[in-house]
C-alpha cells in the first residue's frame, strides 16, 4: 500500500520570512502522515529557518537539489551532508529546469542520487518529457533512459525508497496541464521500467508522482489514476490555501 504524496516545489520563489510564514499558517492543517505524506522543497537558504519552524509537524521539508559531492571546492554548490545535518530529510534531483539551464545529464543526476543515499536523503527524481521528445517516435525510451540511467548501480534496498516524478516540462508552468491519461501512461511507464530493474514488489512500494500545472482544480481526475500516487506541485504550492487544498485533496 503506497502512502500518497503531496509536494510543492517553491523553485526560486518566496523569502525566508515568507517561507516562515507560510509554514505557520500550515501548522496543524496536514493531513496525517499515515494517510497523506506532505512536502515542501525550498531554496537551500530557508531551510533552516524552515526546519526550526516546522518542529514536529509532519511536512517534509525537502531541498530542491543538492550537489554530488560532500564536501570541497565547490564554489557555490549545496552539500547533501550539510542538508541532512540541517534536519533536511529530502532532495529533489534531476529537474527538468536543472537539465535545461544547469546542463545536468543523466551521468550528474546518477551521481546526485548516490550522494542523497550516502547522506540519507531520499531523492525525488524528476523524469522530463519535452514537447518535441512528445511527439517523436523515440518518447518511450527517452523517458526509460532517465529512469534506468538515474539509478545506474542503485541497490534494490536503496530503489524501493525513492520517489519519481513525471514532470512533461511541456506542462510546466503553461497551465497546460497532461490529460489523466497522458499523465498516467507516463507514471506506468516509470513503474514499468523500475519493474524491469528491480522486479514487482520494488515497483510496487515506489511512489510516482505526476507534475505540471497540478492544481486542485484539475488534482481530482490526476490523483484518480491507478500509478499516480501523488503531485508535485510548482505554482499551486506557492499559497498555504491552495497548498493545503492539494495536501488534504484525498481526505474529502
Ligand atoms: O515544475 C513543477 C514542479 O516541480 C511544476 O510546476 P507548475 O506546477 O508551476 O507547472
Amino acid at each position: 500500500m503506497r502512502i500518497p504524496f503531496v509536494a510543492g516545489n517553491w523553485k526560486m520563489n518566496l523569502s525566508v520570512a515568507e517561507a516562515v510564514k507560510f509554514l505557520q499558517e500550515i501548522k496543524g492543517k496536514l493531513p496525517d502522515p499515515k494517510t497523506t505524506e506532505t512536502c515542501i522543497a525550498a531554496s537551500p537558504l530557508f531551510l533552516e529557518s524552515m526546519v526550526q519552524e516546522n518542529g514536529d509537524s509532519p511536512l517534509i521539508i525537502s531541498a530542491e537539489n543538492c550537489f554530488y559531492e560532500d564536501e570541497g571546492a565547490y564554489t557555490g554548490e549545496t552539500s547533501p551532508k550539510a542538508l541532512y545535518e540541517m534536519g533536511v530529510t529530502h532532495t529533489i534531483i534531476g529537474h527538468s529546469e536543472r537539465r535545461k539551464y544547469f546542463n545536468e545529464t543523466d551521468d550528474i543526476i546518477n551521481k546526485k542520487v548516490h550522494a542523497a543515499f550516502r547522506n540519507k536523503l531520499t531523492p525525488i527524481i524528476c523524469c522530463d518529457e519535452t514537447m518535441s521528445r512528445r511527439e517523436s517516435a523515440d518518447r518511450i525510451s527517452w523517458v526509460v533512459s532517465q529512469v534506468t540511467n538515474a539509478l545506474q548501480s542503485v541497490t534494490p534496498e536503496q530503489a524501493e525508497k525513492i520517489i519519481v516524478a513525471y514532470e512533461p516540462s511541456w506542462a510546466i508552468g503553461s497551465g497546460k496541464t497532461a490529460s489523466s491519461d497522458e499523465a498516467e501512461e507516463g507514471c506506468y511507464l516509470i513503474r514499468q521500467t523500475i519493474a524491469d530493474l528491480y522486479g514487482d514488489d520494488i515497483a510496487d512500494q515506489v511512489r510516482v508522482l505526476y507534475g505540471g500545472s497540478v492544481n486542485d482544480e484539475n488534482a481530482d481526475d490526476i490523483l484518480s489514476q491507478t500509478d499516480i500516487d501523488g503531485v508535485l506541485a510548482g505554482g499551486a504550492s506557492l499559497k498555504p490555501d491552495s497548498f493545503l487544498n492539494l495536501a488534504n485533496f484525498l481526505q474529502k
